[in-house]
């Protein structure tokens, strides 16, 4: 039944979603070739299986109308862009609900990276690990200048480590030595430090909003034929590689977050989460 419901449909009414099925994430349009994909799933719109998997298929959804040329990813809570992976789901689960919930994360960065729409990352909240690789996957950054809001990629903090295609994509970001840092260190950017090393392309002091439209209608007036060759010449690599090694990324992501060490550090980083 959801699935017939094409995406405008499904953004003008979305009181009849939320009570038949949670999306876990909001569209609306804009503009007639925009769409916004808003996250929302409190408290911090973390990503789990039923997440990514909503994402990615509200994400094909807008795809499949081909007036909608551009795309705006941003969230309800205006602290919180995304909180990265459900850190919930990597404590002592079944190994099946782990790699499902693995392949549900390539298929989401996958779908986000290589589509043919142009995306732009409204970022007004906090953005670490798992909502930093949203924000990279997308076309242009867009963030608030709140200096108290942190972008990176913080794996190490939690004693895991980003897998090699969150890495390459870092690399490919910011280039090799500012990701060598900033992953080894875990450190998550200032607004201002993330805008002078590339991970953000611009800050806004007002509404963060207004300025991802208009960027978002102007990456639609560029010919589609001129955008898509270019993302496939600039993203085609990186697609490929992990393309042929997801059998081989599932089964290092699993062995690693299954080890009794990592599941120790896991189970104290989530404490002091809720000790906060
Ligand atoms: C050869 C090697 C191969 C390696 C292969 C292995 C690859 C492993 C890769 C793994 C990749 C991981 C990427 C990730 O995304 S890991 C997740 C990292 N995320 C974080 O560290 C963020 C943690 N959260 C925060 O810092 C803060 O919550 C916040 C986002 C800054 C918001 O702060 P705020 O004060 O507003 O909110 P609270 O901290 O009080 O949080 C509210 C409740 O939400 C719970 N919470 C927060 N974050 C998460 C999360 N990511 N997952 C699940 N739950 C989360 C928090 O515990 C609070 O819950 P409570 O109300 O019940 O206490």
């Amino acid at each position: 039944m959801l699935s017939r419901l094409s995406p405008r449909l499904l953004s003008s009414s979305p009181r009849l979603l939320s009570s038949s099925i949670r999306t876990l994430v909001n569209v609306t349009y804009p503009s007639p070739s925009v769409a916004v994909l808003e996250l929302d799933r409190p408290p911090v719109n973390s990503l789990s299986l039923e997440m990514a998997t909503s994402i990615t298929s509200h994400i094909k959804q807008i795809e499949s109308d081909p007036q909608i040329r551009s795309l705006i990813l941003t969230s309800s809570n205006p602290k919180i862009f995304s909180a990265g992976l459900d850190i919930t789901e990597m404590s002592r689960p079944s190994k099946t609900r782990l790699s499902t919930f693995w392949r549900s994360i390539q298929s989401l960065f996958l779908t986000l990276y290589s589509t043919r729409l142009s995306t732009i990352s409204c970022i007004t909240g906090h953005s670490p690990a798992g909502g930093c690789l949203l924000s990279m996957s997308c076309d242009y950054r867009v963030m608030s200048r709140n200096p108290k809001l942190g972008i990176g990629l913080n794996e190490t903090r939690l004693g895991i480590a980003a897998p090699f295609w969150l890495k390459d994509l870092f690399v490919k970001t910011v280039g090799y030595r500012e990701a060598e840092l900033g992953l080894s260190r875990g450190k998550l950017y200032s607004p201002e430090e993330a805008l002078k090393i590339g991970l953000v392309d611009e800050i806004v002091d007002g509404e963060v909003y207004d300025v991802a439209v208009e960027r978002a209608e102007e990456y639609a007036e560029i010919p589609e034929k001129g955008i898509v060759a270019t993302k496939r010449m600039c993203r085609g690599e990186l697609v490929r590689d992990l393309e042929g090694k997801i059998e081989e990324d599932v089964g290092w992501f699993t062995d690693f977050i299954l080890e009794e060490g990592t599941q120790k550090g896991i189970e104290g980083y989530l404490k002091s989460l809720s000790k906060k």
